[in-house]
């Protein structure tokens, strides 16, 4: 258990922990499984929420920042706020709503929301009620005519951009899953996609999944489509560079929230390195672990653009359809402006690498030193 936290499920949710509780307390076992499952031992899922516990925030006192400003531009929009809703399948699996209450939820936030390939509500029926910045997460298909039909439908519909995720040539082994033998139930399928036998989603994935997907993929993509393209993914600088240079326009560090490679680093621990690779050639984004304010404002300060939110906004929409989504995200909106205030920083450009300090380096700094800590060594960098 974190922080000051009730053993049970609580009836009012203060924190993205108390949402959490209280969706496992409405969900069976084996929907509650596939969402909070990783692959493997799910040590990768573990490191991901593990790396924020390593880092310490260091504030800046007297700078005159009570009110500040979360405000970002990112391609070409307006965000409130430097946070998103991650991609994530069915979310008709918690709420029958499914992704129309989740655009609900984000748009009293004004937040985006990259919506899955696998959304189990129509894309169209989705932007109606969106009040963001709207994305589709692509999965490339071996059958490119059913991927460039999907990409065509967003693009009409107004999506604003196309994360197409890189790190799944098949799904990984989710042993929660396997145990568990688990079947979508009746009713839960994606409704963008025609086709059948959705039910098993790893055996789903090993039909239809293009196996042999490499970078020709971008300029594939760039003949269908005109909008930004977005790689979901990326863990290594090399791959970091070469998605610049191959001509995408925003990447986002992720490790698929620790359910494709199991072994794979935290996000957090990559993301320096990758900002470093990357030399503002292109936004940088992550995702994995992200739980409160403080985690999304050591990833500002560690480089990223933006945090994308995956599980927690399935726990609010379990919880309570579009109110448990705008109270997910407003609580970690509300955290970030604590968090700001109290580092003294009054706008996003005011945060930099000098407001974090790695746990197990903080006894070896000079005092002097601290306005410029040392982060991770560059060899947990490399790759
Ligand atoms: C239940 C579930 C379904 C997911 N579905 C997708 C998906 O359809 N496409 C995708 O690119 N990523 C998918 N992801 C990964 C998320 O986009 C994101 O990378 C991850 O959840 C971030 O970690 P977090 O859950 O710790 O915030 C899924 C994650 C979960 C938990
Ligand atoms: C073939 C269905 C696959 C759904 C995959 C969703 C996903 O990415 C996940 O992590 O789960």
């Amino acid at each position: 258990m974190r922080g000051a936290e009730p053993a049970d499920a609580p009836d009012e949710a203060f924190t993205l922990a108390d949402y959490e509780r209280r969706a496992r307390a409405l969900l069976p076992p084996a929907i509650w499984d596939f969402i909070a499952g990783g692959a493997g031992e799910e040590r990768t899922l573990r490191a991901n929420e593990a790396a924020f516990e390593r880092l310490w925030l260091l504030p800046r006192v007297l700078t005159g920042a009570g009110r500040p400003i979360t405000g970002i531009r990112l391609l070409g929009r307006d965000w409130p706020a430097p946070i998103g809703v991650a991609p994530v399948a069915y979310h008709t699996l918690v709420h029958p709503e499914g992704e129309i209450a989740t655009a609900r939820g984000a748009a009293r936030a004004g937040l985006p929301f990259v919506v899955s390939t696998f959304a189990g509500t129509v894309l169209e029926d989705i932007a109606a009620v969106a009040g963001g910045p709207l994305w589709l997460q692509l999965y490339c298909f071996r059958d490119r005519d059913v991927t460039r039909r999907l990409v065509e439908r967003a693009e009409h519909a107004g999506f604003e951009a196309i994360v197409l995720t890189v790190d799944a040539p098949r799904l990984g082994r989710r042993l929660r899953d396997v145990r568990n033998d688990f079947r979508l139930p009746p009713g839960v399928a994606p409704a963008n996609i025609s086709g059948d036998d959705f039910a098993s989603p790893a055996g789903h994935a090993a039909v239809a999944f293009d196996p042999a997907l490499d970078w020709s993929v971008l300029s594939w993509l760039r003949s269908v489509s005109g909008l930004p393209i977005v790689l979901k993914g990326i863990l290594g600088t090399s791959d970091a560079r070469r998605a610049v240079a191959a001509g995408a326009d925003a990447i986002v560090v992720s490790n698929h929230g620790g359910r494709q490679l199991d072994g794979s680093p935290a996000t957090l621990e990559m993301l320096p390195g990758i900002v470093a690779a990357v030399a503002g050639g292109v936004p940088v984004l992550i995702d994995g672990g992200v739980r409160r304010g403080v985690d999304v404002l050591a990833c500002l300060a560690l480089g990223a653009a933006a945090v994308l939110v995956g599980r927690p906004v399935l726990h609010g929409l379990t919880a309570g359809g579009a109110d448990g989504v705008a109270g997910v995200l407003g609580i970690l909106l509300d955290e970030l402006q604590d968090t700001m205030a109290l580092t003294g920083v009054d706008s996003l450009e005011a945060v930099d690498r000098s407001l974090v300090a790695q746990r197990e380096q903080l006894p070896h700094l000079p005092l002097a030193g601290l306005g410029t800590p040392p982060l991770l060594p560059d060899a947990a960098w490399r790759t």
